[in-house]
């Protein structure tokens, strides 16, 4: 029987540039296309830490260059900015796959804002890299002359970090759902969202911060009611002595193991432990609901319980 999906797509799935992004998205839409095409209702989330970070150089080298012509331009907009770019190739390399497949769907991308709390410690501490690596020396610079936050990324170089807030909740959910419910494939909180803060009216305030994608499809799979949230990224199962010659693949976890795990310092901050930690929000949200770790072009497999890992209650 068909069930009800959220993916949340990692960075393999888009690319680190523009033309990176316009092939990798290709078989981005065929893994997709293969759910749909099981009977499976889908609906995609996606990061933008490359294609944000490059959006919000481009547009402070644009004030810089000219500072009475061009204002500053908010990180927020700058999340709005990416979800538009990414959907934009997403939704065209999906119509394309669905029918070439002769599947008769449309495909939208809703410009997504989810609600973050400004009280949130995240804003003291920015973790979340955005943008291309760089040199020491380059990251450096950037911290003397503009005052930025950069981090070392896991042996990979340094980049820029911005605070990550916690997903409160999805301002278009209504939205979302109904045109689900109408059978559509729907792209939504692209880069984990554009956070705003409430304000006492209707009105909604744009934050500087960058939400994990993996909290917002969790967030929003939830507000969902789906069955399933599906974490694609570069590997095709979580591991235990990761990168180490005794590193166990493990094909299931309860979310009591996966907590043991994290207490024991065994997945990396800022990739692996947010995966896993949305992963296992989503199986204790509700009885019945799973959450699969996986390879990209491992989904379909992975959903028929042949590979990835599996967390449930
Ligand atoms: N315990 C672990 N098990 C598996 N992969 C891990 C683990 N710890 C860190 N990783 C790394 O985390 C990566 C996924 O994180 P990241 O690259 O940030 O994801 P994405 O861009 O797909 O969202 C994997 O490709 C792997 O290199
Ligand atoms: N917003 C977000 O989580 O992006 P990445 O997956 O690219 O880090």
């Amino acid at each position: 029987m068909g069930k009800r999906i959220v993916i949340a797509l990692g960075g393999n799935a888009l690319g680190e540039n523009l033309p990176e992004q316009m092939a990798a998205v290709r078989g981005t839409a065929r893994a997709i296309a293969d759910l749909i095409q099981a009977g499976h209702e889908v609906v995609v989330a996606h990061g933008n830490g490359p294609q944000v970070g490059m959006i919000q150089k481009a547009m402070a080298e644009l004030t810089r260059s000219d500072p009475e012509r061009y204002i500053p331009c908010p990180l927020s907009v700058c999340v709005a900015m990416s979800q538009g770019y990414i959907g934009y190739d997403l939704q065209n390399a999906l119509r394309e796959e669905l029918m070439d497949r002769g599947i008769d769907k449309g495909v939208a991308t809703v410009l997504t804002q989810v609600e973050v709390d400004p009280a949130d410690p995240a804003f003291q501490h920015p973790t979340k890299p955005i943008g291309a690596f760089m040199t020491r020396e380059e990251a450096d610079k950037l911290v003397a002359e503009r005052g930025y936050d950069v981090v070392e990324d896991a042996g990979r170089g340094w980049r820029r970090v911005v605070a990550s807030p916690k997903p409160v909740s999805i301002v278009e959910i209504k939205s979302i759902r109904d045109m689900v419910a109408a059978g559509l494939v729907v792209v939504a909180c692209g880069g984990g969202g554009i956070p705003v803060f409430k304000t006492d009216g209707h009105h909604l305030k744009g934050a500087a911060a960058v939400i994990d994608k993996d909290f917002a499809a969790c967030t929003l799979a939830r507000q969902l009611d789906a069955d399933c949230l599906i974490i694609l990224t570069a590997v095709e199962k979580v591991a235990i002595h990761f990168g180490k010659p005794n590193v166990e693949w493990l094909s299931y976890l309860t979310p009591a193991r996966a907590r043991a795990y994290m207490d024991d310092g065994e997945f990396a901050p800022g990739s692996m432990l947010p995966k896993v930690q949305a992963a296992v929000e989503f199986a204790e949200s509700a009885p019945g609901r799973t959450a699969l770790i996986t390879l990209l072009e491992k989904a379909g497999e992975g959903i028929e319980g042949r590979t990835g890992t599996l967390i449930r209650q």
